[in-house]
């Protein structure tokens, strides 16, 4: 799978281990950076990771935060993108089996590196259910179009 990553200054180093399993386990990585512990702003590394998702150049995305709760809001500003933010493999089936997420985000501060990789191997592996979540999907595509056109 073609994969785009990013993380702040708190996830870079995390990322740089997610990279390399990515990368082992036969999946491409584009790397957007950061590469060190300056301090950095998460919005465009959301966004950059985002619209490579939306225009197809990336077919996922993971973002990394210390937290990743301010990755997740930025990256659901981005129309088109269902951005999850998971702890845990039971939130992570979820948000593939019923949100269909297409970009994965995880706290750096939160999660055990094996932990963190058992989380991206699961979401990379869970497919989206359909059904009643399609249907819920529509809507949520219905309403980020309706908030666009007040906008
Ligand atoms: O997880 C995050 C946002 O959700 C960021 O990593 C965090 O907010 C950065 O904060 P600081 O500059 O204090 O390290």
């Amino acid at each position: 799978m073609r994969i785009t990553i990013a993380a702040d200054h708190n996830g870079h180093a995390l990322k740089a281990r997610l990279t390399a399993w990515l990368t082992a386990h036969g999946h491409t990585v584009d790397d957007r950076g950061s590469h060190s512990e300056e301090t950095v702003d998460y919005p465009p590394l959301c966004a950059e990771v985002c619209r490579q998702v939306v225009d197809g150049t990336a077919e996922r995305g993971i973002v990394l935060g210390g937290s990743g709760l301010g990755e997740t809001i930025a990256c659901n500003k981005v129309r088109g993108i269902r951005a999850g933010l998971c702890h845990d493999l039971w939130s992570t089936r979820i948000s593939r089996g019923n949100n269909d997420s297409n970009v994965l985000v995880l706290a750096a501060k939160v999660l055990s590196p094996e932990l963190a990789e058992e989380i991206v191997e699961t979401w990379l592996s869970t497919p989206f259910n359909g059904g009643v979540h399609a249907r819920r999907l529509e809507q949520i595509a219905a309403l980020e179009r309706e908030e666009g056109r007040q906008r």
